[in-house]
């Protein structure tokens, strides 16, 4: 039988479009420390900005609809293309820009990444990740991840904003986790603790601000888990995230958290219910991307007002 040529078969992407899966230079499985140091060297180099707070924008937060978003309000901004940033991934999602964005928020000084990097793209997840590790090397104390999600308890509606209690981690499960791999103690221990991963005090202070906003009404906490992607899920495979506790499900966020809490950097977490995850066989609506994107746009200046005051809040916890 003649071998089948791959570039000849349909949805195969030829080698030279797929993200390279890097393991620095043959060493190990992810960058090493002194890699990374040179690429927030490289950004500390070309901004006087020094943030203790990093947002990472999820998909329609920030990211696509220009003027309105988060990271559009950051003032005096210092912009840098990811393309453009030594060793750094590109994204390569709808509604993800794929820029780092230095600046002030209200009066604080962050780091916001407009677009991340997700493990469906094609990228291992420590390189999902390795935006996280140089948010610590640049200083970053605090990692703000948001996300769009399905809403998955029956009481959640889409536009709803959740502040994430906890997650489960179904992809770490079988094993496919960032830290898999060599350690390097100067970025944290072996067997970093995850019970305490969702910041306690960000949590309450969270509910505080969402009623002086008065947007406690929509503003719910729950329990996130991430599934690999990039498909959106089976009714039977949601009924069981349901049944194991998950109240929203998306493809990220997870193995940031665990990065960041694995370097000892404190974690707070939001999802925007995006969609109601469909649980019934006689049901006619689908899960889809431009729905994720539209509640995005929908929800963008209820955000960038919450996020705004939450990183001013964050910010008078830390010492200065
Ligand atoms: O998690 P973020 O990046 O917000 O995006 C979510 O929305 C996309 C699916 O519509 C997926 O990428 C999912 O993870
Ligand atoms: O329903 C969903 N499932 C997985 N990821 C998602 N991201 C937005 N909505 C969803």
């Amino acid at each position: 039988m003649a071998p089948i040529n791959a570039s000849e078969v349909k949805g195969y992407a030829p080698k030279e479009v797929l993200p390279e899966v890097e393991t620095d230079n043959g060493k190990g499985i992810g960058y090493s420390y002194d890699t990374l140091q040179e690429t927030a060297n490289f950004l500390l180099s070309r901004t006087s900005v020094r943030p203790r707070i990093g947002i990472i924008c999820g998909s329609g937060m920030g990211s696509y609809w220009k003027d309105g978003s988060l990271a559009d309000h950051i003032e005096d901004p210092v912009r840098f293309k990811y393309e453009d940033i030594p060793n750094f991934p590109v994204s390569t999602v709808e509604g993800h820009t794929g820029q780092l964005v230095f600046g002030k928020l209200g009066d604080v000084p962050v780091m916001a990444m407009q677009g991340r990097f997700h493990y469906y793209e094609g990228y291992p997840l420590w390189k999902c990740c390795l935006p996280v590790r140089v948010m610590k090397l640049i200083g970053i104390k605090v990692l703000m991840a948001t996300n769009a999600a399905g809403g998955l308890k029956s009481a959640y509606k889409v536009g709803d904003i959740m502040i994430v209690k906890d997650h489960i981690n179904m992809m770490g499960f079988a094993g496919n986790n960032p830290l898999h791999g060599p350690n390097d103690e100067r970025f944290g221990p072996r067997f970093p603790p995850m019970n305490r991963a969702y910041n306690y005090e960000y949590r309450k202070i969270a509910k505080e601000v969402a009623k002086e906003l008065s947007i406690d009404n929509i503003v719910r906490e729950g329990v996130y888990t991430c599934l690999g992607g990039p498909n959106f899920e089976t009714v039977a495979e949601l009924n069981m995230l349901k049944m194991v506790g998950v109240d929203a499900v998306g493809m990220s966020t997870v193995h940031e958290v665990i990065t960041a809490r694995h370097c000892d950097m404190h974690v707070f977490a939001l999802s925007l219910i995006t969609n109601e995850c469909v649980v019934e066989y006689d049901h006619d609506a689908e899960a889809n991307h431009e729905e994720v994107l539209d509640v995005g746009r929908m929800r963008q200046d209820i955000l960038r007002k919450y996020v705004t005051k939450l990183v001013e809040r964050f910010n008078k916890t830390l010492t200065p």
